[in-house]
């Protein structure tokens, strides 16, 4: 295994690229899509099952971790890898994108942000040091700086604001993470939707240095049309060697506009999180198995699918059980769903490497509903 950090682009399709990041832990397929695991665990999913999705890396939460069971807890117990017992790459965010949706009485400062527990009201502090702490604390493999997602809407002075204390912030994460070989820093672009702003962010951040780049600020209610146009011009401002990470991202379809335009790693809860409202993905668009109409239904959810769900059970029984609220609704609707999007993300790797990603791209388009099937 490798002791170093590495990110080997094998292949190129127009902006989209395809390639191989080493880590002491094991080797991540890009573009990656990287399930969410909230607290210390991919809901209603086992480890093992996780990975037989084709997930490579997931990731960690900062936020909730810090609160319970809190980080030093789990650095006495051996770190989040032995903990939630996956032992593959984990990433974990900063944390500062959750306080801001989470916590309770938030006070920000140049220091960092002081909240209140959303768990048991408890006052706490984090800042650019404290997270740089707990993220070793929690062993993770790749360390997000921390940053200050900047709300949308926001006028070009606020926008201004919010990037300039993320890149100071930038730097204090980068002098505070110190040389931990084997381990990398991503630093993350902020900008909002203003060119000018993503290119001093992304300039002050490649003088920085940092092993891996992330475009932060976006998948914040600015919609997909707004995405795109920024993902016009954002990735390539970043070094073109280093990996890409677009964080919060997304639906399908989401996803492959990422990766025509350049991104190699993304994360969602969608899958998971909708595979509990009983919101199913499939290569044709999405099956609601709430919906009645699948109760009589002996198909799978999708015949073309190899996972547990469509191999062994009918929409029928996945309406019952989900109606019923019965637990293995979760666990089947979420299994497909992370399989999916698995898929997908090998579909999509497979298509650079062979230099046929636009067929890929209108083929995924053209086989897709609009609305549920
Ligand atoms: C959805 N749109 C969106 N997300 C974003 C995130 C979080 C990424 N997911 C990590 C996360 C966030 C939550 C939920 C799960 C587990 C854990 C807590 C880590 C994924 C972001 N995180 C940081 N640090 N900065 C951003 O600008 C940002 C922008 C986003 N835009």
């Amino acid at each position: 295994m490798t002791k170093k950090f590495n990110f080997d682009v094998t292949a190129t399709d127009g902006r989209a690229r395809t390639g191989v990041i080493s880590t002491p832990r094991g080797e991540i397929r890009t573009p990656a899509f990287m399930p969410v695991g909230t607290a210390a665990t991919v809901k209603a999913m086992l480890p093992e099952s996780v990975r037989a999705t084709g997930a490579d890396i997931l990731l960690g939460n900062t936020y909730h971790l810090m609160l319970r069971p809190t980080a030093e807890r789990i650095a006495r117990l051996g770190g989040l890898h032995r903990f939630m017992n996956w032992d593959r790459p984990i990433l974990t965010d900063s944390g500062g994108f959750q306080v801001m949706s989470l916590a309770g009485l938030r006070k920000l400062t140049e220091e960092g942000v002081t909240f209140k527990s959303h768990i048991d009201g408890s006052r706490h502090a984090l800042t650019p040091e404290r997270s740089m702490e707990i993220q070793a604390l929690l062993g993770s493999d790749i360390v997000m700086a921390f940053d200050e997602c900047t709300p949308f809407p926001s006028d070009e002075a606020t926008a201004r604001r919010s990037m300039e204390l993320s890149m100071r912030w930038a730097r204090r994460s980068r002098e505070a993470f110190g040389d931990r070989p084997g381990h990398a820093l991503f630093g993350i672009q902020q900008g909002s939707v203003y060119r000018d702003q993503r290119q001093e962010s992304a300039d002050k951040l490649r003088e920085i240095g940092f092993d891996g780049y992330a475009i932060g600020g976006l998948a914040v209610g600015e919609g997909q049309a707004t995405m795109f146009e920024v993902l016009e011009y954002a990735p390539a401002m970043l070094p073109e060697d280093r990996p890409r990470y677009l964080m919060g991202v997304g639906k399908p379809d989401d996803i492959v506009g990422a990766v025509e335009r350049g991104i190699d790693m993304m994360d969602c809860v969608l899958p998971s999180r909708s595979g509990r409202t009983g919101q199913a993905f499939t290569r044709f668009g999405v099956v609601n198995i709430r919906n009645a109409r699948h109760q009589d239904d002996p198909r799978p959810l999708d015949e073309h699918c190899t996972c547990p769900a469509c191999r062994n059970y009918s929409r029928a029984y996945l309406h019952h059980v989900n109606r019923a609220q019965e637990i293995i609704a979760s666990m089947l609707l979420t299994w497909h769903n992370l399989h999916y999007f698995q898929e997908l993300m090998q579909g999509l790797r497979d298509a650079i490497a062979e230099g046929r990603l636009a067929a890929f791209v209108s083929d995924f388009h053209a086989r897709r509903a609009e609305g549920d099937i």
